[in-house]
Formats: C-alpha cells, sequence, structure tokens
C-alpha cells in the first residue's frame, strides 16, 4: 500500500505507519486507535489519516465543510453518536466518519447503519463493553534465567531482534556454553553443530528456535495473555450477552486465562508451589533443624552422667582431644538421634522427597556440638532446588504457552468485534433516541454502476425541472437548547434559492441549523433525526453564521470575497447564510445580499438565507426569489405563538407589526394612532 498517497502523509509519517504490525489492515478498518500506536502520531493526527485513507479509497478529494460553522456543526453532529459510545476506541473511530460527497462513501456507512440496526444495545452489553479495551503488547519484559547462544555473529544479530526478552551470548566452543549453563537456568543454542555435546545443564540446541518463539520465550504471549486478561474476559462476555458468534472458544480462553497469575506465570501447580517454597524456606528450614538437633543434644548432655576412667581421660587430655570426643564415645547413640532429627525436619519442612539424598547432607554425623549444617552441602541443594523450580516454571509456561498460542489471533479478532460492536451500537441508540430515518438521495447526473466517483457530477434538475434541494419532514434538531421531547417537528423544503423570514426567536436559525445538521448526517451515512428526508447529494456545505454586530470595513470586504469565491466555485453547493445584513447598514445589506442571491440562483445553487430584510432583499433581486416565513400565529400573554415550520411563498409579518396590530385592536381606534402605525406595514 501506498502510504505517502493518502493526502496529509508525508515519508515521516509513513516511516512511523509502517512500524506498525498491522497499518495496512488498521487504515482499511479505520481503526484509529492502532493508528494511533505508531510512534510520534496522537490520535487527532491518526483520525485524519484515517479519514484521508477513505476519502482516497472514494474519490473524494474536496472539503465538504467550507466555513467554520459547517465545521462546527459537523462536530455536533458527530458528537451525538460519540457521547452514545462506550469505549474511546468507538469515539475514535466514528471520526472516521465525516460527511461525504462521494456515493460509494455515503453507501458504505448506510450499509454499516443498516447493519448496526440489527444489534439490540442493552445496557448489559454496555455494561460489558466498559471492560474492552484495544490489546497491548508486553513491553520492557526481561527473562532472566535463560540465554539463547550463537557461535555464529550474523546469527547473533538476528537473535537479538529475535529475542529481545532474553540475553543473546556470543560463544566460541563448548566450554563457553558450559560455563553459560553455569549461570542460567537454561541455554538455548541456536547453532547445529552444538549438537550431541553433553554439556552439564539445562541447554536445548534449536537451530529453528526463530520459528520456536513461543517455546523459547513463552513469557511473551503468556504475559500478553495476563495483561489482556480483563479486556479478554470483557470482550468475551460482550459477545455472549450480545449474542456474537465469537472468535475462538470462550471456555477454552477463559480456563487458559484461568491457569495464568497476573504476572504471567502458570498457577496453582503443586509440584512448582512445593520448589517454590522449599527454596524460599531452605534458610528457615536448616537454621530450625540446627536448633531441633542441639535441642536435643543439649537435653541429653544435660541429663547424661558421664562416667569416664581416669586413664582414659588422661589419654584424651593427652592426645589434645577436645569434649567432641566425647559425644563419639559415650553419647554416640544421642547424637546419631539428634542428627537423624535434623534430618527430618529439614526433610519435612521442605517436603522435596526427590531431593533427600541431598538433603541428607546438609548434617554429617560428625560429632560435633552445637551441630552444625553443612555450608556447601546446602548450598548445592539450593542451587537444585531452584534449577528444578526455573525448570518446573518453563515447562509449564512453555505447556501453557503452547494451549494459548492457537488463541492468539482470534483473541485480537475477538476484541476487535467487541470494539466494533461499540461503534454499531453507538449509531444504533443515535438513532433510536432521535426517531432517525434513513434519508433518500435524489440521483444525480453520473450517480448509477460507473459513474460515483466525485469528478464525474454534475449538477441535475429533478425529474419535474425545478433545481432538487431537499426536503425535510417532521424533522426534530437534537442541538436545540430544549429536550427533544419539547421539540416541535419542522416541515421545511428548499429548492434553489430561498429568503427565510420570521418573527424574532420564530426558529429560523433553528431551522438553518436543521437543514445543515440533516444534510451533514445525511452524507456522513448516517440517519437523520426526521420522519422524512429527500435531499440531492451536495459537494460543500457553506454556512455563514450571524455575525456579531456591524463589520468594519476589513472585515466587511473579507466577508465579501468569501462571497466572490463561493458563487464562482464548482459543485452542488448547498449554503445557508444568517442574518448577513448585520454585517453593514440595512439599505446596502438588501442591495448585497441581492446580488448574491442572483449569482447562486445562477449558479443553481441550493440557498437559504435567513433574513429580517426579506421584503427589500426581494424587491432588490432580479429574479422571483422565493421567500419562505415562520409565522406567528398569535401574541398570548406578551408570549409568541409560532408555528416552527416555515410557510412556502409567504414574507412573514415582523414582532413590531404584530405588536403594533395588537396595540391597534386593543385600542379599537379607528383611524387613530396605532392603525397609522398598522398602515405603514402594508
Ligand atoms: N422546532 C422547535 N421546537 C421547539 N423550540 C424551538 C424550535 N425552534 C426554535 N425553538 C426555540 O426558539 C428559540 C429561538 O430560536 P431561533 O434562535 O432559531 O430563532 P430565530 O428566529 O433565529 O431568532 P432571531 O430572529 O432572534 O434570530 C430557540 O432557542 C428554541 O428554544
Amino acid at each position: 500500500m501506498d502510504l505517502e498517497a493518502i493526502q496529509g502523509v508525508g515519508s515521516k509519517t509513513a516511516d512511523r505507519l509502517r512500524q506498525l504490525d498491522d497499518a495496512e489492515r488498521a487504515l482499511e478498518a479505520g481503526d484509529v486507535a492502532a493508528l494511533a500506536r505508531a510512534p510520534g502520531i496522537t490520535e487527532g493526527t491518526a483520525a485524519r489519516i484515517a479519514r484521508n485513507a477513505i476519502r482516497q479509497r472514494h474519490g473524494d478529494t474536496e472539503d465538504f465543510l467550507r466555513t467554520d460553522r459547517a465545521r462546527e456543526l459537523y462536530g455536533e453532529a458527530l458528537s451525538l453518536v460519540q457521547e452514545r459510545a462506550v469505549t474511546e476506541y468507538a469515539r475514535k473511530r466514528l471520526e472516521t466518519f465525516y460527511p461525504s460527497a462521494s456515493a460509494s462513501r455515503i453507501a458504505e456507512v448506510q450499509a454499516f447503519v443498516e447493519a448496526a440496526a440489527e444489534h439490540d444495545p442493552t445496557p448489559e452489553v454496555r455494561e460489558a463493553l466498559a471492560g474492552v479495551e484495544p490489546l497491548t503488547e508486553p513491553r520492557d519484559l526481561r527473562v532472566r534465567d535463560r540465554c539463547v547462544a550463537t557461535g555464529d555473529a550474523e546469527t547473533y544479530a538476528r537473535a537479538e531482534a529475535a529475542f529481545p526478552e532474553v540475553s543473546v551470548e556470543l560463544v566460541e566452543d563448548a566450554t563457553g556454553i558450559g560455563e553459560l549453563a553455569r549461570g542460567y537456568s537454561t541455554v538455548v543454542v541456536l547453532d547445529e553443530r552444538f549438537a550431541g555435546l553433553d554439556i552439564d545443564g539445562d541447554v536445548r540446541v534449536l537451530p529453528d528456535a526463530f520459528d520456536r518463539v513461543d517455546e523459547v520465550v513463552p513469557e511473551r504471549l503468556l504475559r500478553f495473555f495476563a495483561d489482556n486478561r480483563e479486556r479478554l474476559a470483557a470482550a468475551a462476555t460482550v459477545h455472549e450477552r450480545a449474542g456474537l458468534d465469537p472468535a475462538c472458544d470462550l471456555d477454552v480462553l477463559r480456563d487458559g486465562l484461568e491457569r495464568l497469575t497476573d504476572d504471567g506465570t502458570v498457577k496453582g501447580d503443586a509440584d512448582l508451589h512445593r520448589l517454590r517454597d522449599a527454596v524460599d524456606d531452605l534458610d528457615v528450614a536448616v537454621s530450625t533443624a540446627e536448633s531441633v538437633a542441639n535441642d536435643r543434644l543439649r537435653e541429653a548432655i544435660q541429663s547424661q552422667d558421664v562416667t569416664i576412667e581416669g586413664a582414659d581421660l588422661l589419654s584424651l587430655v593427652e592426645q589434645g582431644a577436645r569434649v567432641d570426643s566425647l559425644l563419639e564415645t559415650e553419647l554416640a547413640d544421642e547424637f546419631d538421634a539428634a542428627i537423624a532429627a535434623a534430618r527430618d525436619h529439614l526433610a519435612d519442612a521442605l517436603a522435596v522427597p526427590d531431593y533427600d539424598d541431598l538433603v541428607e547432607q546438609a548434617f554429617v554425623e560428625e560429632p560435633t556440638f552445637p551441630v552444625e549444617h553443612q555450608e556447601e552441602a546446602v548450598n548445592r541443594l539450593r542451587r537444585e532446588l531452584k534449577a528444578a523450580r526455573d525448570r518446573r516454571a518453563a515447562t509449564l509456561k512453555a505447556t501453557l504457552a503452547a494451549d494459548l498460542a492457537d488463541l492468539r489471533d482470534p483473541a485480537g479478532t475477538l476484541v476487535r468485534a467487541a470494539l466494533d460492536l461499540d461503534v454499531e451500537l453507538a449509531v444504533a441508540r443515535y438513532a433510536a433516541d432521535f426517531d432517525c430515518t434513513v434519508p433518500e438521495f435524489v440521483e444525480r447526473d453520473g450517480d448509477g454502476a460507473e459513474g460515483t466517483s466525485a469528478g464525474s457530477r454534475t449538477a441535475s434538475r429533478s425529474g419535474d425541472g425545478t433545481d432538487a434541494g431537499l426536503v425535510v419532514e417532521g424533522g426534530r434538531s437534537p442541538l436545540l437548547d430544549v429536550d427533544f421531547e419539547e421539540v416541535d417537528p419542522v416541515d421545511y423544503g428548499v429548492e434553489g434559492v430561498a429568503l427565510l423570514s420570521g418573527v424574532n426567536s420564530g426558529g429560523k436559525t433553528s431551522t438553518i441549523d436543521l437543514v445543515g445538521l440533516v444534510v451533514v448526517l445525511a452524507q456522513m451515512g448516517l440517519p437523520v433525526p426526521a420522519e422524512r428526508v429527500e435531499l440531492r447529494r451536495f459537494d460543500a456545505l457553506h454556512y455563514q453564521a450571524k455575525s456579531q454586530g456591524t463589520l468594519d470595513a476589513g472585515a466587511f470586504e473579507a466577508t465579501l470575497r468569501e462571497f466572490g469565491d463561493l458563487v464562482e466555485g464548482p459543485g452542488v453547493r448547498l449554503v445557508l447564510v444568517d442574518e448577513l445584513e448585520s454585517i453593514t447598514e440595512p439599505g446596502a445589506s438588501a442591495r448585497i445580499i441581492a446580488g448574491i442571491l442572483e449569482s447562486l440562483h445562477e449558479q443553481r445553487a441550493t440557498a437559504v438565507f435567513v433574513s429580517h430584510l426579506a421584503g427589500e432583499i426581494r424587491d432588490a433581486t432580479e429574479f422571483d426569489v422565493q421567500v419562505d416565513g415562520i409565522e406567528a400565529v398569535g401574541l398570548v400573554d406578551g408570549e409568541l405563538q409560532v408555528n416552527r415550520s416555515p410557510v412556502k411563498g409567504r414574507l412573514a409579518r415582523s414582532t413590531p407589526e404584530l405588536i403594533v396590530e395588537k396595540l391597534a385592536d386593543d385600542a379599537g381606534d379607528g383611524d387613530g394612532f396605532y392603525r397609522r402605525l398598522l398602515a405603514k406595514f402594508e
């Protein structure tokens, strides 16, 4: 895969991505979490790269979102779904859903959404999902009881890369291996030529060790499973609760995980425990055994009347014999019994019958008082026990690693499936929470089997000869500042260019927000919060938010330039503009807006301009511009009652007009002051 062909991926980023095992899969799947594991790639960059890779795949080159408000609206649309994801992975992955101008991309996401709707996002599944995270690879693992040895410099370099967890040693001959065998519990020799040599210790000649990594360093696999135990268990539960088909036998996986301790060693083997305890307890057991012997002897000596003939005593003294000799002669039986007691104690305490011979040698039958252990024999016993312990542990690890090896890949699949389910459930919940429907796209020239690439499209007219724009029926924006249940459904349709008039706070901004949101969501491939939506597939969204007051000359000029670019730009565009008149004086604004509308009309863009000057703009516009209105149906207790759905072809009456009318009606003043004011509106 040519990574550098992806927009925004230079040679440096491509090198970083190549350090991942599965860059291609991650790009293909939009796996932002995996991409962000590449060194120096932040999650934001990873999401952008994943998006650009998808764009490239669908020939989606232009950026759909052309203004700050358009980008903001996308952020809000995305949040509606992201907030419903349980895992960070899904939230990141959802960032690869972007509003696209490509029919194939929209269709791809729509198919995903359709499959997502099959799943039921129950609280139980979501609870289990909370424990699922992408799997981690063990880092900084060191295995100190084993080394890999070779006599060949090239193999040495290869081994260093293949077995970073163990020490790799360069040896010249069998003697070198013998020395290593004294320092390490196990020596893995990589060269065939050392096979058959008789070397003391656990020396294994494995020329094919590079293909048997799990056997040489089972710790790597075991640590992988130990580190990921919780995530795997959670992913298994997700599969069960969601009724997903798992990538492996979950009972076998659970059983394997059960056999592991947190630090990746094997749990619950009696032999290993015994050997471990014996090594750990050896010093204490030896000194207790000494005490047992000495206590017995002390007691025996104390209770003994030693009768010794004068001649014997003399001869002993003359020979320079010490009192030990007395033990030999007079207390031989007691001494033997004491040594036997010490040995028994040690044997019982260590409980390693295979080593009883060595245990016995810890105490010799040489009469001394106090009795002392044989340092060298105890050291030897310690060495042997440690080696046996390590061998046993290594065997157990190798056996468990062999059992788990087949589960390594399915484990990855299992977790990915659970995480992907979270993405699907987030979409399903979003669709359910906002009563969404799948939008219908009106076909454009170039749509169809061959013509779906962005470049081949041209703006078209719908069957009835009008510019297809969009129709929203029963649309309810989840972005309003009222509870979703309280949102009044809005019907609104636009074909070509329209002005939207209406009373203050009637919902004009909310209406174009709804239109923008519906288009962004639809072109992301997502369902939309409405009863029915039909739209043409746009190439770009320009949404000009309301400016905060009159602009100075420079800012005004910049805004006009933006419109200059906009009316000259190519493609099928949706243009939403909120109260552009506020950028300069009302009279000038109306004329400027009229000119912009004329250009957009010629371009056959779809546009909605919210304005309090709709009447003036209409008068200044050379074509018959559509004016829609959000009307007040009345004033009740000073509160406007509004029909939130704009009425087509109607210039809405303004709030001041309504208030003057109310005053005129209330006063019943015939031709009086309020009537005169009211007449000014006619
Ligand atoms: N469909 C709706 N359902 C319920 N409430 C709505 C709806 N549309 C708008 N509102 C409420 O009306 C308020 C004002 O809406 P909005 O700002 O869109 O009006 P506006 O006509 O653009 O106002 P202005 O003329 O002051 O710019 C919103 O904050 C919201 O509380």
